[in-house]
């Protein structure tokens, strides 16, 4: 019940706040779950892993390492029912022109099935960087629902935009 799902956004969200400020990224927290029994599969944060890394890329990648198979391969070993929240929509173009999250999650279904199946995120992306980010666009064409949970928002975008210059008085 939606409850439920701001209980577990609020957990992506401190992991977000584990996240290095920096003025040329937003702070992030994500977290694979395992839809069908609550298991949560993976947590991840904007920079944990060495790398310019996002907070989903970073929960793929941890996952992977756990099976030591390349990330690229993670679907293959994702129950049924993944779900990932991240307290930011994932990434559909980055500046610094790494994969963007959406790939890494299209990529972990094999012919659409198995592989993430939901994306609940906090918050859009902001068009600080990329202008509107087009990436939930492409996901829902795949097949992945995107589900907005609401009631987090200013304090996602406060954690996510911490290394960000302020305006006077803001
Ligand atoms: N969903 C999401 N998770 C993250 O962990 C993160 N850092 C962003 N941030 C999106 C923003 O668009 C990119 O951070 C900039 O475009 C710079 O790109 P890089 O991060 O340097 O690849 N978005
Ligand atoms: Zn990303």
């Amino acid at each position: 019940d939606p409850s439920d799902h701001k209980s577990i956004l609020r957990l992506a969200l401190n992991e977000a706040e584990k996240s290095e400020p920096k003025p040329t990224n937003f702070r992030v927290g994500a977290l694979l779950l395992n839809e069908s029994n609550g298991e949560v599969l993976a947590t991840g944060y904007t920079l944990e892993l060495p790398g310019n890394t996002h907070a989903e890329q970073c929960c793929l990648l941890k996952l992977s390492e756990s099976y030591s198979i390349p990330e690229e391969r993670v679907g293959e070993i994702l129950p049924e029912n993944t779900v990932i929240y991240t307290t930011m929509e994932p990434c559909g173009k980055r500046l610094s022109g790494n994969l963007p999250c959406v790939e890494r999650i299209l990529r972990t279904q094999k012919e659409g099935k198995g592989g993430i199946r939901k994306v609940y995120h906090g918050v859009s992306e902001p068009e600080t960087f990329v202008g509107e980010n087009v990436g939930r666009t492409k996901l829902e064409e795949s097949g992945i629902t995107c589900i907005h949970i609401s009631g987090l928002e200013d304090d996602i975008l406060k954690v996510a935009t911490a290394g960000h210059e302020r305006e006077a008085g803001e």
